[in-house]
């Protein structure tokens, strides 16, 4: 279903700021898929995608990697390899508060990525982070487990499958 129309469905959970949140409309839309939902992994890292390749090597089971890298504009989290390495695996998409790079090339991959911006610099690769933990951004508070709804529209976080 439509963003727009769980939005009209669950009008009464979003603006009573309960179960299903709406994101600020900050993220730009990459991936050849433009729609799509899925339980969320969560990722907490700053400038660094040692957690994020880690991740996506893993198999995704339709869900959806949330990487709050805390709104960094000065390097890229995710690039053309790894949104690659997503769609084999079966991710359904990415959420990255922060840049990706190869845009030319995420948007060939089968996988719905949201980002902040490009940036054509990588991340440092130290290995540092934390996994599985709440994250706030866009002004809302994203929990391992819960659903993420993403299309042209908007991305809704929900604490259960709409
Ligand atoms: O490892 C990185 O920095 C991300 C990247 O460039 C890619 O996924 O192609």
């Amino acid at each position: 279903m439509p963003t727009t129309d769980l939005c009209d469905k669950y009008y009464e959970e979003i603006i009573t700021g309960g179960t299903v949140r709406v994101l600020a409309p900050a993220f730009q839309v990459y991936g050849k898929r433009c729609s799509f939902s899925g339980p969320v992994t969560t990722l907490k890292v700053f400038e660094d995608n040692s957690l994020v390749r880690a991740a996506l090597e893993q198999q995704g089971d339709g869900k959806v990697l949330v990487v709050d890298g805390g709104g960094s504009l000065r390097c890229a989290l995710l690039g053309g390899n790894l949104a690659a390495m997503a769609s084999t695996n079966g991710w359904a998409g990415i959420l990255v508060n922060g840049c990706v790079r190869d845009v030319e090339e995420i948007n060939a991959v089968d996988v719905g990525v949201r980002a902040l911006a490009p940036h054509p610099l990588k991340s440092f690769k130290r290995g540092q982070g934390e996994k599985d933990v709440a994250v706030v951004f866009g002004g809302v508070r994203i929990l391992p487990g819960e659903w993420c709804y993403s299309d042209m529209d908007g991305i809704l976080i929900a604490n259960k499958k709409l």
